[in-house]
C-alpha cells in the first residue's frame, strides 16, 4: 500500500503539535500553515529528530516508529532526505566529491539514484569541479537536493526549499524540482509558505494551524473549500490539470482539454506538446458569473457551471462561490449585488466567465 502514516503528539512549553495524518506514499505533499503552525516540527518528528514525540510512522509499509511498542529508528537510520533553505555543502570538497559523500552513504546494491541521474535531473554537470564557495544560493541549493537524492530515500523532507532565493533563482530551480516530482517515485514532504510554489508542485494538501491538522486532501479539492482559511485569501483560487490540445500560433493561443469542455490562455509558446498535460491556476476574483452565454463577450474562456455553495467572502461586499466545472472544482468571488442578481442557488447552473488564467509551468 503506497501510503504514509503519521501520527505524532509533541509538547514543547506553549505549543503542542497533535497529528493524525493519512498522505499518498507518491508524489508532493505539501505543508501548508502560518508562522509557528508546526510545519518544522511535525518534519522533525517524522525524521526521528524529536525523540519526544510519541506516535506512529509507517512509509509505504515500512515501520518507522510506534510508541505503543517501543519501536523508534533513530534518524540515521531512517532512509530519508532532508533539504533545508539553505544546503550545507563541505566547503572544502568539490561539487562532486560532496555528491559522492551522500552516495557512500547506501551501500551499492541498495542505491535507487545514480549519480549522473540526480546530476542530469537538477542540471548540475557543469559544476561538478567547482567549490561550493563559488556557487550562487539557487546552484547551492540544487546540489544540496542532488546530494540528498543520492542517498536514495524512501522520503524526501523539504523545509521551505527556495525561502532564501530571490524571486528569479526560485524560477530558475521551481522547473527542477517539478522534474523530481514528474520523474522519481520518491513522496516528497514539502514546507512552503508560498501558495504559488505549493500550485505548481503539491498534489495533496496539508493546513496545519496551531499544531492541528485542519484539512487534508487532494490539493484541487482543499484548494476549492469554502470552510478553509485558504479560500478568504486574496490570492484564493484553484489548480486544474488539463490536457493540451493544440496552439495557435497566429492568436498565440493554447487550448487545454478539461473533462467536458475547453480553455484557452494566451502565451507565447506552447511549453509542451500536444497530448500533454499542464497545471493552471484559475483565481476566485477573476472568476465571474452570467445566466447567459454572453457571445459579445471579449472574455476567452466561457465554461458552463453549476454552483455547489456559496459562503460569505472576507469582504462584507463580496460572497465567494464555490462551482462545479465538468468534475473540476472551481471558485468564483463576486459582489453580493450580482449575487442577488443572478439569485444565485445551489444547483443552479450558469456561466463561469474566466478572466484570466495563469499557467504552471
Ligand atoms: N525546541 C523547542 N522548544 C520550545 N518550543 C519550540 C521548540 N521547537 C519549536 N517550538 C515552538 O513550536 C511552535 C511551532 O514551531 P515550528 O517551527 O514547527 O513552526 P513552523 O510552522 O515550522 O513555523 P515557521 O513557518 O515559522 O518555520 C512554535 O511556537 C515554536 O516556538
Amino acid at each position: 500500500m503506497q501510503l504514509i502514516r503519521a501520527r505524532f503528539r509533541l509538547r514543547h512549553p506553549g505549543f503542542s503539535l497533535d497529528t493524525d495524518l493519512e498522505l499518498p506514499g507518491r508524489g508532493v505533499s505539501a505543508l501548508f500553515g502560518h508562522s509557528g503552525s508546526g510545519k518544522t516540527s511535525l518534519l522533525r518528528c517524522i525524521a526521528g529528530l524529536e525523540r519526544a514525540a510519541e506516535g506512529f510512522l509507517e512509509v509505504n509499509g515500512e515501520l518507522w516508529q510506534d510508541s505503543s511498542s517501543g519501536h523508534f529508528l533513530p534518524t540515521h537510520k531512517r532512509p530519508l532526505g532532508y533539504v533545508f533553505q539553505e544546503a550545507s555543502l563541505f566547503e572544502h570538497l568539490s561539487v562532486r566529491r560532496n555528491l559522492e559523500y551522500g552516495q557512500r552513504r547506501i551501500p551499492a546494491r541498495e542505491r535507487r539514484v545514480q549519480l549522473e541521474q540526480a546530476v542530469e535531473l537538477l542540471g548540475i554537470g557543469h559544476l561538478l569541479e567547482r567549490m561550493p564557495g563559488g556557487l550562487s544560493g539557487g546552484e547551492r541549493q540544487r546540489v544540496g537536493i542532488a546530494r540528498a537524492l543520492l542517498t536514495s530515500p524512501r522520503l524526501l523532507l523539504m523545509d521551505e526549499p527556495l525561502a532564501a532565493l530571490d524571486l528569479k533563482r526560485k524560477g530558475e530551480i521551481l522547473p527542477y524540482l517539478e522534474r523530481l516530482h514528474d520523474e522519481l517515485d520518491i513522496p516528497v514532504l514539502y514546507v512552503s509558505h508560498s501558495p504559488d510554489e505549493v500550485a505548481r508542485l503539491a498534489d495533496h494538501l496539508v493546513l496545519l494551524d496551531d499544531g492541528k491538522v485542519l484539512a487534508s486532501g487532494s490539493l484541487a479539492q482543499t484548494l476549492a473549500r469554502l470552510d478553509l482559511p485558504t479560500a478568504h485569501e486574496d490570492e484564493a483560487g484553484v489548480v486544474i490539470e488539463g490536457r493540451v490540445l493544440g496552439f495557435d500560433t497566429r492568436y498565440q493561443l493554447l487550448t487545454l482539454a478539461l473533462p467536458g469542455s475547453s480553455l484557452s490562455v494566451r502565451v507565447a509558446h506552447s511549453p509542451v506538446e500536444a497530448g500533454r498535460g499542464l497545471r493552471f491556476r484559475v483565481l476566485a476574483r477573476d472568476v465571474s458569473l452570467s445566466l447567459e452565454k454572453q457571445r459579445d463577450s471579449s472574455i476567452l474562456n466561457l465554461l458552463p457551471a453549476r454552483v455547489v455553495e456559496e459562503s460569505p467572502a472576507a469582504n462584507a461586499a463580496h460572497v465567494l462561490v464555490r462551482l462545479d466545472v465538468d468534475g473540476a472544482p472551481m471558485l468564483a468571488r463576486i459582489t453580493r449585488f450580482s449575487r442577488d442578481q443572478l439569485g444565485l442557488y445551489p444547483g443552479q447552473t450558469l456561466w463561469a466567465q474566466i478572466k484570466s488564467v495563469a499557467l504552471l509551468a
